[in-house]
């Protein structure tokens, strides 16, 4: 078992899809939110999932999202839901039982009073993914290129297995996980060269950052 795995999220194309498959990803990500540069419809998602082997785990990227796109996204082949908007534990229960897929839930995080979030949901979702909180206003709950302060994890008691993400990129993930004990790591923005463009050399070298931990 490697010490660190990564999600590569937001990806949109089959060469870019490929890079994280090659470079080691345990996971991708595809965002079905209209408001992204990364938004994919479900057709297009099909289309990358069906060329992506079956240990690698694909995660959809939801924000409130209804029954009707949920349903359509799902059945494109997805692995887990990971939910990045205002949604309450009950709204996060009743979306996993209906699918019966793994259950992310992202806590938005600028202070350590925010990560007292995470446990309201211990039961409804089986993983916390921490992302920097966005400023109010911002198109995007996430995917943003935005950190915070790694330092607040020290010493927090995880309620659920959790994954860390905001600002990651390869030149800093190795302090990240050192400082927060990560064990999975999400990046966006820190493979790309702008919003919704990732670039396979990034790829590789966030993961060969990823696997040298
Ligand atoms: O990436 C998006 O466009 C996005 C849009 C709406 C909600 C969530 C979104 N991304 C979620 C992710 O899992 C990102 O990987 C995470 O926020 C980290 O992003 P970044 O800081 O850009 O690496």
């Amino acid at each position: 078992m490697p010490r660190l795995t990564a999600k590569i999220c937001g990806l949109s194309t089959a060469d870019t899809l490929a890079a994280a498959i090659k470079g080691g990803a345990s996971h991708v990500g595809f965002v079905f939110f209209p408001k992204s540069p990364r938004n994919l419809h479900p057709e297009q998602a099909a289309a990358l999932i069906a060329g992506a082997p079956d240990p690698v785990m694909k995660v959809g990227v939801f924000v409130d999202p209804d029954d009707a796109l949920l349903d359509r996204a799902v059945a494109t082949g997805l692995d887990a839901i990971q939910l990045h908007g205002a949604e309450p534990p009950e709204r996060v229960a009743a979306i996993r039982a209906r699918h019966g897929l793994e259950l992310w839930k992202a806590v938005p995080v600028r202070t350590r009073a925010d990560l007292a979030a995470a446990a309201s949901y211990r039961g409804a979702a089986d993983r916390i993914l921490y992302d920097a909180k966005t400023p109010k206003g911002a198109d995007l709950p996430g995917g943003m290129g935005l950190r915070f302060d790694w330092k607040l994890l020290d010493g927090f008691r995880h309620p659920l297995p959790w994954a860390l993400s905001g600002g990651l990129d390869a030149g800093n993930v190795a302090e990240a996980a050192g400082i927060t004990g990560a064990r999975l790591v999400d990046v966006s923005s820190g493979v790309e060269n702008a919003p919704g463009v990732k670039d396979v050399d990034k790829i590789a070298a966030f993961l060969q950052s990823v696997a040298r931990i």
